[in-house]
């Protein structure tokens, strides 16, 4: 058989080839867009230079590391499953990418044979169809194409099944997507949703940020690819998701000509995404001295810093779950891992505005004070979405989306890394308001915060302005609560894969 694989890290991991990867498969037809999406989402390729990208002749594989390790494969169109050269059960998802305007049977059948051999071969893998280039069509024939193609499928399946394999019942999730807008991320978003174990979790740790500082919707970002990993349990709407997309966008554009005045390379590791997998001895590691969680008893903001964890609170490789050696964390090691997470943060509500002042000073003179090693480092930023003053009436679609594009007021920084009016943009503002649902808009006056929580994850929020500018001690001790559970979590991952 002939060499059909060659390995590539991306550009924010080191391929660490003792981690235990995620594997996802991208297939379809020559020119259907699969290393576009690829290199759009982790390589952070300017969507109008895919037009120079070279056609695929074998396997690559990309390595990415976020939460959990990952590993693309992106595959030449010819590829079929003998000539893949490795066993579709190794894989948790498959991507199967179609350009929109392929109705006919090439693209279809080819499907069809991966979806078989699948069948066959790991049943519980998650099937993806990406109606890709989506953008490229007007909405009513957008829809109807997808329809079509839909249709196409299922009935195909219909077709081919016995009744020993009922094809027809493969779980199949498609998404229109287009590497012009967010579409795109949302989709792989949702993609990379199924194959994250300790989701439950982490959507609790994002549930109590929100109900503690009165956040309408918070996202935990995979601050190079843009990829939303969690999201609290209110609805995602379109136009939240691309906002926070485009800010993060722009903070990464932005982000690394904003250094403070004691800048040190250890301090660009943190503030840069691509600082890496996490190893036992790097800096970033999770196991490496952190920022420690709380003891259980510890009140004061400054218990944060302190270095005095007790080791035994920190999950190792010796947990059950993490010992018997299973790639994937297991529910019960992560709420090992978990189970001093989710202690309540502070409410707004219930703290009197003098604690909140104390609480406030409090953080910033931990920060100041205490000389925390060079490594507690967390960029923040924050900026005030305009209220459209027609918000509390008729919402003009016009006003909104400019509102929605444009979150220009004044921005404040707890770190000092941004300051005075900015406008939030990006390389895609002109299509994403494709998905701006238009009737949306923000009533009150809202602010969009953005919190690293770790070399590679960002907690993006948005939060009534007067909460955050009244009680921003409070708000920063409740991040500081979802960094210490997502950090925890992250270790369990790691850790659970030999990482
Ligand atoms: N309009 C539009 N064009 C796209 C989109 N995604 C990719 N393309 C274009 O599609 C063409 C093919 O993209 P590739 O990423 O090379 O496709 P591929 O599936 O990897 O192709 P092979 O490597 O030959 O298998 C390029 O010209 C891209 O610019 C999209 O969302 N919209």
């Amino acid at each position: 058989m002939a060499n059909y694989s060659s390995t590539s890290a991306s550009s924010s991991s080191n391929l660490n080839n003792s981690v235990k990867r995620t594997k996802i498969l991208l297939l379809g037809l020559r020119r259907s867009g699969k290393t576009s999406i690829q290199q759009v989402l982790f390589n952070d390729l300017s969507p109008k230079q895919t037009f120079y990208l070279e056609p695929t002749m074998r396997v690559v594989k990309h390595a990415y590391d976020t939460l959990i390790p990952l590993e693309i494969w992106d595959c030449p169109g010819n590829i079929t499953v003998d000539t893949l050269g490795a066993p579709l059960s190794q894989f948790s998802s498959i991507i199967f990418v179609i350009d929109i305007r392929d109705l006919y049977n090439q693209a279809i059948s080819k499907l069809v044979e991966f979806i078989v051999a699948s069948y066959h071969q790991n049943p519980n893998i998650n099937f993806e169809v990406f109606v890709h280039k989506a953008e490229k069509l007007q909405e009513d024939d957008k829809i109807e194409n997808f329809r079509q193609i839909h249709e196409r499928v299922s009935d195909r399946l219909l077709d081919i099944s016995s009744e020993e394999a009922s094809y027809e019942q493969v779980q199949l999730n498609f998404h229109l997507t287009s590497v012009y807008d967010h579409s795109l991320h949302e989709a792989f978003s949702r993609v990379l949703h199924k194959l994250v174990d300790s989701l439950p979790y982490l959507e609790d740790l994002l549930n109590g940020f929100c109900a503690n500082s009165q956040s309408p919707k918070a996202f935990l970002f995979d601050i190079s690819s843009r990829l939303y990993i969690a999201t609290d349990a209110s609805p995602v709407d379109s136009a939240t998701h691309n906002l926070c997309c485009d800010y993060l966008g722009m903070i990464n554009a932005f982000g690394p000509l904003y250094r403070s005045k004691v800048d040190s390379s250890p301090r660009q590791q943190r503030v840069t995404p691509s600082s890496g997998a996490p190893s036992e001895h790097s800096p970033d590691s999770p196991s490496a001295s952190q920022p420690q969680t709380p003891p259980p008893t510890a009140v004061t903001p400054t218990a944060i810093h302190s270095p005095a964890e007790p080791s035994s609170r920190r999950p190792s490789a010796s947990s059950p779950a993490l010992a018997s050696g299973r790639p994937f964390a297991s529910r019960q090691g992560l709420m090992q891992a978990g189970s001093n997470l989710l202690r309540p943060p502070l409410t707004p509500s219930t703290s009197s505005s003098s604690n909140n002042t104390a609480v406030s000073s409090s953080a910033s003179s931990a920060r100041q004070t205490s000389s925390p090693p060079k490594d507690l480092f967390y960029p923040s930023a924050s900026t005030t979405l305009s209220p459209t003053p027609s918000a509390s009436t008729n919402h003009s679609s016009k006003h909104t989306k400019a509102a929605l594009s444009n979150p220009t007021s004044g921005t404040s920084t707890p770190n000092g890394h941004r300051s005075g009016n900015h406008a939030a943009s990006s390389p895609n503002n002109g299509t994403a308001s494709n998905n701006v649902n238009s009737s949306y808009t923000y009533p009150n006056a809202t602010t969009l915060t953005y919190h690293a929580l770790t070399p590679h994850l960002a907690l993006l929020a948005l939060l009534p302005s007067g909460v955050y500018e009244g009680r921003r001690g409070l708000v920063e001790w409740n991040v500081v609560w979802v960094r210490e559970g997502v950090r925890e979590i992250w270790e369990v991952e790691w850790e659970g894969r030999g990482g």
